[in-house]
């Protein structure tokens, strides 16, 4: 279990989320859902390090990782699918995977559920990242976060830009690591629609503050239209 208890979060002198508390259940997936702006990628970099500052607690399994150095919180078991992807396009397939064994310092090997969900992937280990769709990197970009090994994965708007007929693939291979993996997932989502139909708890963010939280079968239209409709 990943909690977050009254964690405040800093840019600089600018303060980005404010005492956001907050828990992903062992094996569910949790939505983080908000407008543009409010917090949710800063919610994930916070839960690895990633910001300048912050306070409050983070505990993985009891555990207080929020004093440690990122690549500690990796290898503790959090890995980040991050928002653009951030794929090395002159390296390969293969390589772009295997950054995420050296992330977490782990098994330097290619995850076995990878030819599974992206058999593309396996087939083109050799070919470089920088070829590849924006959804295969997104595939990519996954696969190279599955080879830390995580407990915890963290993916920030997953299905951003991508051809709306690949869109299903990444949300059925969403939905399969968690339930074929037990992968505890965070998702930061703008397509509620989704969100409904994979997460079992939500938190909704407004300037940096959790405003509304708990099982996703409690997120009321009117939550919904008061905070993420534009
Ligand atoms: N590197 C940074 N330096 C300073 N301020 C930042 C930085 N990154 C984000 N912010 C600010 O922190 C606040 C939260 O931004 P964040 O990117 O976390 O929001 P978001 O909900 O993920 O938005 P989006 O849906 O657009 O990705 C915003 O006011 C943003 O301007």
């Amino acid at each position: 279990m990943l909690t977050l208890s009254k964690v405040d979060s800093f840019y600089g002198r600018s303060q980005a989320l404010h005492g956001v508390s907050a828990a992903a259940r062992d094996g569910t997936i949790m939505a983080v859902l908000g407008r543009n702006g409010v917090g949710k990628t800063t919610l994930l970099r916070t839960i690895l390090g990633l910001t300048d500052r912050s306070q409050g607690a983070i505990a993985l399994d009891g555990e207080e990782i929020g004093g440690l150095a990122t690549h500690a919180r990796a290898r503790a078991g959090i890995a980040y699918v991050p928002q653009g992807r951030m794929i090395i396009p002159d390296f390969t397939i293969r390589e772009n995977i295997l950054m995420g064994g050296f992330a977490a310092g782990g098994a330097r090997r290619i995850p076995e559920i990878v030819p599974v969900l992206f058999p593309y992937l396996m087939e083109n280990l050799d070919r470089p990242g920088g070829v590849l769709s924006g959804g295969q990197q997104q595939q990519l970009a996954i696969a190279r976060a599955l080879a830390c090994e995580p407990k915890v994965l963290l993916m920030d708007e997953p299905t951003e830009g991508i051809q709306p007929n690949i869109v299903e693939q990444i949300e059925n291979s969403i939905i399969r690591l968690n339930t074929e993996l037990g992968l505890t997932i965070l998702l930061v989502e703008q397509n509620v629609g989704f969100a409904r139909r994979a997460a079992q708890d939500f938190v909704m963010l407004e300037n940096g503050r959790s405003v509304a939280s708990g099982p996703i079968d409690t997120l009321t239209d009117d939550t919904v239209a008061k905070h993420m409709a534009i």
